[in-house]
C-alpha cells in the first residue's frame, strides 16, 4: 500500500522526536532551515525537468521527492499539517 501525505509526515515527526541516528531525516534536520530549502529548490528543478522531458512514472518519482523535502522542511521550521492546511 502506497504511504499518504500525512502517514509521512507522520513518520518524519516521529523520526525527528526519538533523534533517530539511522534516520536521513534526522541528519537533513541538524543542518537547519538553509541546507533543507536548498534541497526543496534542487527537488522542484528536478520535478520540473522530468515533468518537461521524462516520462510520467519518472516525474511522480521526483514530485515525491519534492514532497518528501517539504515535508522535511515544514518540521524545520516547526510547522505542522495543520498549520498548512489552513491556508489552502
Ligand atoms: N520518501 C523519502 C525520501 N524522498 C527523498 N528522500 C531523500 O532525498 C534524496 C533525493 O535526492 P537526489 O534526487 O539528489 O538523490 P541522491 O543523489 O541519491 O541524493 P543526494 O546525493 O543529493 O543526497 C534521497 O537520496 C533521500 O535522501 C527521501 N528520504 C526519505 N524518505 C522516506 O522518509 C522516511 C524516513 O526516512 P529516514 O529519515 O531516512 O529514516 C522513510 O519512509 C523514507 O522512505
Amino acid at each position: 500500500m502506497s504511504t499518504t501525505f500525512d502517514d509521512l509526515f507522520a513518520q518524519l515527526q516521529a523520526k525527528a522526536a526519538a533523534g533517530d541516528p539511522a534516520s536521513g531525516t534526522v541528519a537533513a534536520l541538524a543542518g537547519g532551515v538553509h541546507g533543507v530549502g536548498k534541497k526543496v529548490v534542487e527537488e522542484a528543478a528536478e520535478s520540473w525537468m522530468a515533468a518537461e522531458h521524462e516520462d510520467g512514472d519518472r516525474a511522480a518519482e521526483e514530485i515525491s521527492q519534492l514532497l518528501y523535502w517539504t515535508q522535511v522542511l515544514m518540521l524545520a521550521k516547526g510547522l505542522t499539517l495543520e498549520d498548512v492546511y489552513s491556508h489552502l
